[in-house]
């Protein structure tokens, strides 16, 4: 694990370099006036480098800078980062004049799927660091709005220039002006289209000869833009689009997710759980989409798919919850892509701190306990998990795994990084885009890849010029 705060801390007398703790953060948040409304107004803020974002209707928060890094691998990455996190919040000095969810120290974050073992025949040393990771994200500055209230947040390691928050500072920021990616061509990625229903079928058979229930399989594509991708093209597309997601921007992981793995606000705990899909044809009528919606709200093989996804979520989360409400059927969400059955499970958190020494569990350490449920892996997990090593193919790196953000009294939100894409830390005009589907006994591969190109659709139509 290690901890980058920016500017590095100058090594004390005496002391050797690069063994110096990271310098004490100074916060603070004040009330900005005359925000503009509208989905996109948040997003509209962001400069381009490195961009952080968590939106959703015009709400959420936004960021820029790094005041501190903190990156760890491995399956302790979510234990490592929520330490490091503590620390840094003991050390912080914090002036908070709004106090809502989002205000004071925040960190975004992103989380690797996967955390070890099995892909050593498949990828090389750097590639596996990349499917482990987990980094938290200090921004210099967080920009956020919760219905009227709207706040900035200055964040810098003491001793680093202090830029008071308010309207003046947000107006100094640096802008340059949203570019599209001009052509975009798209390739297969790891396993190419026409050979993933054959992995599908063999899952299909696996689960048939009672090796396990349900296991979700997924598969990249690749985009290579004649221009680098600003990922505030594909961010405020997909915030206008499909604005009953959660739109996100951490670390190169992009995306508009329709799954909320938790929400943990004052001691209320939710998680929208998804699994079960029907597609969405463009130009559908309201009529035929309500057809569709019943049809999808009947489907035995759908209703088992998210069964599965149900009880692991409410499976994990009753260790943590003085009381629960699981929904008996599902309802179905619509989006202008697919259509879903969706459940919002929600608890009472047990904030006696019995199961974490004497502190209630941060929204973090919630996440890292629902992943990976089984709207991404499967049933039984375990087994799920093997045979994704096992037949995949593919690096998830950090599809489907947590993305979101925590603030100091651990509150926060983490969704499921689905409907996303990586931006390329080598070449800024590369993209993978990624999209899987949960495989029952009843699946048929055919059908799976036509939802997986429908599940593609959001992404592949944000990186239109
Ligand atoms: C794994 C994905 O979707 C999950 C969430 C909703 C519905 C799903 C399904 O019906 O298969 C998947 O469980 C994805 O979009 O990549």
């Amino acid at each position: 694990m290690s901890a980058t705060p920016l500017p590095a801390p100058a090594p004390r007398p005496g002391e050797p370099a690069g063994t110096a703790e990271p310098l004490p953060l100074v916060v603070r948040t004040t009330r900005i006036d005359g925000l503009p409304d509208g989905p996109t107004a948040l997003l509209d803020l962001l400069p381009d480098t490195r961009p952080l974002a968590w939106v959703r209707r015009g709400d959420g928060i936004v960021g820029w800078g790094e005041a501190l890094r903190l990156e760890t691998d491995g399956p302790g990455r979510f234990a490592d980062a929520e330490s490091a996190w503590q620390a840094t919040l003991a050390r912080a000095v914090v002036r908070d004049d709004v106090r809502l969810p989002g205000t004071g120290p925040v960190a975004f974050g992103t989380f690797a799927f996967d955390d070890d073992g099995g892909y050593e025949d498949h990828f090389t040393d750097d590639a596996l660091r990349g499917r482990r990771a987990g980094t938290l994200v200090v921004p210099r500055v967080v920009v956020g709005r919760r219905g009227d209230v709207a706040w900035m947040t200055t964040i810098r390691p003491a001793g680093a220039l202090d830029v008071a928050p308010g309207a003046a500072a947000l107006a100094r920021t640096r802008r340059t002006p949203v570019t599209g990616p001009g052509t975009v061509t798209f390739t297969d990625g790891a396993v190419a289209a026409q050979d993933w229903p054959a992995l599908v079928g063999e899952a299909v058979d696996r689960i048939r000869a009672g090796e396990l229930e349900k296991v979700v399989l997924a598969r990249d594509v690749v985009a290579t833009a004649e221009h680098p991708v600003d990922a505030r093209h594909l961010l405020t597309r997909l915030a206008d689009a499909y604005e009953a997601c959660w739109t996100f921007s951490v670390g190169g992981m992009v995306g508009a997710t329709p799954e909320l793995l938790v929400r943990s606000e004052k001691g209320l705990v939710t998680s929208r759980v998804l699994a079960g899909t029907i597609r969405r044809e463009p130009g559908m009528s309201d009529d035929d989409a309500l057809l569709h919606a019943a049809q999808l709200a009947r489907s035995s093989k759908d209703l088992e798919e998210h069964e599965y996804a149900v009880a692991s979520v409410a499976r994990a989360l009753q260790h943590y919850c003085t009381s629960m409400n699981v929904p008996d059927a599902p309802f179905v969400l619509h989006l202008p892509n697919v259509m879903h059955l969706a459940s919002d499970v929600t608890g009472v958190l047990d904030r006696s701190g019995l199961y974490n020494g004497g502190r209630p569990p941060s929204s973090l350490a919630l996440a890292a306990a629902l992943h990976p449920s089984a709207a991404v892996c499967g049933t039984p997990t375990v087994a799920a998990r093997e045979l994704i090593r096992e037949i995949e193919g593919m690096d998830r790196s950090r599809y489907a795994g947590p993305v979101g953000w925590v603030g100091s009294d651990g509150d926060g939100e983490w969704g499921i990084a689905l409907r996303s894409a990586e931006l390329s830390d080598d070449d800024p005009r590369h993209v993978r885009l990624f999209a899987g589907c949960g495989i029952v006994a009843a699946s048929d591969p055919a059908a799976e890849l036509a939802e997986s190109e429908a599940k593609l659709q959001p992404m592949r139509w944000a990186l239109g010029s």
